[in-house]
C-alpha cells in the first residue's frame, strides 16, 4: 500500500480520503532535517504553506511521486526540482478563493474603522471613542493589483458596497475588466489614485517588493494598503518607514517575507498597522474544500490517473484532459512505436495532428508522444511531467505540424522520429470503441491493433516469403496471433505486421534477417 505524509494541519475528511487508497501519517511542525530523514518512505506529500519542499528534500525522496499542496500558491515547492524528478504537483486553485477575499474585505474594513485596537483598548478598561475616528469606504477607490480570482471577488463585493474600482494586471484584457466593473489602468495611475490599495498576485520575480519606497511615495497621504496574496511584494522595511512618516494611513498584512513574523518594524507601529498570521484561508469551509480537492487528486495521481489541477503538467486542464484522454493513450503508444523502430539516438520528433484532431490542443499529445518515445531509454523514470526536460536534455527537436484534409480516418496521429540510425514514421487513430489502430508503418499502409510482442519486416513483394517466415517462428515455437502485409505496389517492398504470443527469442531476429528477401527485421515490446 502507498504511504502518504501529511506534514501541515489539514481537514479530516482529506486525510479520509487518502486512508481510502493509502496509509497515512500525519506529522506536522517536522523541521526541514527532519522531514529529510523520513521522506524517502512516502509516496506522496500533503502540505499547506508551514512545510517548505526544498530541493534538499526532493533530492531526499526516492518514491515520491506528488505533492499535493491544499491551497492556491506554490512557492513553497521547488517545482522546477519536483518537475525534473518526475514528482506531479497539485494544488487546489479555487478551494480558498472566498475566504481570501473576505480576509482582504474584513481587513479593509478594520484598517478603516481601527477595529483590532479599538477591541483591545476596550478590553483593557478603556473607553476611548476619539482616537478611533475611521474612515467610510463609500465612493473611495480601491485599486486591485491582480484581477484574478480573488481580485475579483474582491472587486464584486467592493463594487456592491459603491467603491469605485481600479486595477491593475497586464494579463486580462479592459473588456473583462469592465464586466467586473473595474477599470483597467496602467499600476502608477492606480497607485496615485487610489484610497484603497490591495494586492491578489502571486510572488514573482517581476512582483517582489513591487510596492517599495519609490511607490508608497507616490500614493496618496490616506492610501491604505493591503496584502493577503503573498509575502515580499511589499518591501517591510519601505512601509514600517513609510507609516511610521505618516506618508500612507494604514496597512493590513496576513503573509510577510519571512513566516512566522518575528523581528519587523511593522509590530512596533499603533492603530494604523493590522498584521495577521496568514489567516486568508483559515475558514472551516475553505478548508474542507482544499482538503477534499487536494486528497481527491492525491488519490488519483497514487492510482495512476491524471490530476486535475497539476501545476507542472503543461496544458492538461481539465477539460483539455477529458477531451484528449483516449488520444494520449494512442500517442504514448505510437511514441513507444517509432522510439523502438528507429533505435539509437533520437534527435527530433515531428509530431502531425490530422483530420480533426487538428484543432486540439498539441501540448498534450506531444508531451504524451515524448513520454512514449523516450520509455526505452527511461522506463517508469520518465511521466507526463518530465518527459518535456528528458526530452529537451537529450537535445531531441520537437515540431509540431497540423493536417486538417486527412480523408481515411476523422482524427489520427502521425510519428516520425529522425535519430543517427535513420528516420521511422507510424500513424495511429482511434476505432468508435476507442481501440487503437497502427494505420501505416514507414509509409506502409496496415490496419493492425497494437499488441505486447509484435515483429516488423521489410521484404520484397515475392512468393513463399511469408511462409518462411511462418515456418521459421514456428521452428523456435513462436505462436503467431495475428500477421498483416501492407505494401504500396505490387512486388516492391512491403511490410509485414505479426503479433505474436510471447517475447522473441534471442537469435531469432539475426535468423530472420537472413531469409531471402528480407531487408530489415525489428522487435517490438509496447
Ligand atoms: N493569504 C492567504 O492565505 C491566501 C493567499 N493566496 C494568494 O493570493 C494570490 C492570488 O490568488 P488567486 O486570485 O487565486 O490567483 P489567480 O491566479 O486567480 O490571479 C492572479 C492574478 O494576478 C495577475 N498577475 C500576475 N502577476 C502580476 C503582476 N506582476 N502584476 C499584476 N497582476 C499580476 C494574473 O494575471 C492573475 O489575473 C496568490 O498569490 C495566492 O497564493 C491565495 C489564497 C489564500
Ligand atoms: O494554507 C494556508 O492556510 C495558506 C493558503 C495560501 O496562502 C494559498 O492558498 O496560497
Amino acid at each position: 500500500m502507498s504511504k502518504v505524509l501529511v506534514s501541515d494541519p489539514i481537514d479530516q475528511t482529506g486525510i479520509d480520503i487518502l486512508s481510502q487508497v493509502a496509509t497515512v501519517d500525519v506529522k506536522t511542525g517536522l523541521k526541514p532535517e527532519e522531514l529529510v530523514q523520513i521522506i524517502g518512505e512516502y509516496d506522496a506529500l500533503m502540505i499547506r504553506s508551514g512545510t517548505h519542499v526544498t530541493e534538499k528534500i526532493i533530492s531526499a525522496s526516492n518514491n515520491l511521486k506528488v505533492i499535493g499542496r491544499a491551497g492556491v500558491g506554490v512557492d513553497n515547492v521547488d517545482v522546477p526540482a519536483a518537475t525534473r524528478k518526475g514528482i506531479v504537483v497539485v494544488n487546489s486553485p479555487q478551494g480558498n478563493t472566498i475566504a481570501a477575499a473576505e480576509h482582504t474585505l474584513a481587513m479593509m474594513m478594520s484598517l478603516s474603522r481601527y477595529i483590532p485596537d479599538a477591541n483591545t483598548s476596550v478590553k483593557s478598561g478603556l473607553w476611548d471613542r476619539k482616537t478611533y475616528v475611521g474612515a467610510e469606504v463609500y465612493k473611495k477607490t480601491i485599486g486591485i493589483i491582480g484581477l484574478g480570482k480573488i481580485g475579483s471577488h474582491v472587486a464584486k463585493v467592493a463594487k456592491a458596497m459603491e467603491m469605485k474600482l481600479l486595477a491593475f494586471d497586464p494579463f486580462i484584457s479592459a473588456e473583462r475588466a469592465e464586466q467586473i466593473g473595474c477599470q483597467l489602468v496602467d499600476l502608477d495611475l492606480l497607485i496615485r489614485q487610489s484610497d484603497y490599495i490591495t494586492l491578489h498576485i502571486p510572488k514573482t520575480p517581476e512582483s517582489t517588493h513591487l510596492i517599495n519606497a519609490e511607490r508608497l511615495a507616490k500614493m496618496k497621504p490616506n492610501a491604505r494598503i493591503i496584502n493577503c496574496s503573498r509575502g515580499g511584494i511589499f518591501d517591510e522595511e519601505a512601509l514600517a518607514i513609510a507609516l511610521k512618516n505618516g506618508q500612507i494611513a494604514g496597512a493590513a498584512l496576513d503573509v510577510f517575507e519571512s513566516e512566522p513574523l518575528i523581528d519587523s518594524p511593522l509590530k512596533t507601529l499603533g492603530k494604523e498597522v493590522i498584521l495577521t498570521p496568514h489567516l486568508g484561508a483559515s475558514t472551516t469551509e475553505a478548508q474542507l474544500n482544499v482538503a477534499i480537492d487536494v486528497a481527491e487528486q492525491i488519490r488519483d495521481v497514487l492510482l495512476g490517473l491524471p490530476a486535475r489541477s497539476a501545476v507542472n503538467i503543461p496544458g492538461l486542464s481539465p477539460d483539455i484532459l477529458e477531451k484528449l484522454k483516449p488520444y494520449m493513450q494512442l500517442a504514448e503508444t505510437l511514441g513507444n512505436l517509432v522510439g523502438q523502430l528507429a533505435g539509437g539516438r533520437i534527435e527530433s520528433l515531428n509530431v502531425k495532428l490530422q483530420g480533426e484532431l487538428a484543432t486540439s490542443k498539441s501540448q498534450p499529445l506531444v508531451i504524451a508522444s515524448l513520454k512514449g518515445l523516450l520509455y526505452q531509454a527511461l522506463r517508469e523514470r520518465v511521466n507526463y511531467v518530465n518527459a518535456n526536460i528528458e526530452a529537451k536534455e537529450r537535445g531531441i527537436r520537437v515540431v509540431e505540424t497540423r493536417d486538417q484534409f486527412v480523408r481515411d480516418y476523422p482524427g489520427s496521429l502521425y510519428l516520425e522520429a529522425t535519430g543517427n540510425l535513420g528516420i521511422h514514421s507510424v500513424t495511429g487513430t482511434l476505432l468508435g470503441d476507442g481501440e487503437i489502430r497502427i494505420t501505416d508503418i514507414d509509409g506502409f499502409p496496415i490496419n493492425v491493433p497494437p499488441s505486447q510482442y509484435m515483429l516488423f519486416t521489410v521484404h520484397r513483394d515475392m512468393p513463399g516469403i511469408i511462409g518462411n517466415i511462418g515456418s521459421l517462428l514456428g521452428s523456435f515455437n513462436v505462436n503467431i496471433a495475428s500477421m498483416q502485409v501492407g505494401r504500396k505496389i505490387v512486388r516492391g517492398d512491403a511490410i509485414m505486421v505479426l503479433s505474436i504470443d510471447d517475447p522473441l527469442p534471442e537469435g531469432i531476429l539475426m535468423e530472420i534477417t537472413k531469409v531471402q528477401g528480407i531487408q530489415e527485421a525489428y522487435t517490438i515490446v509496447l
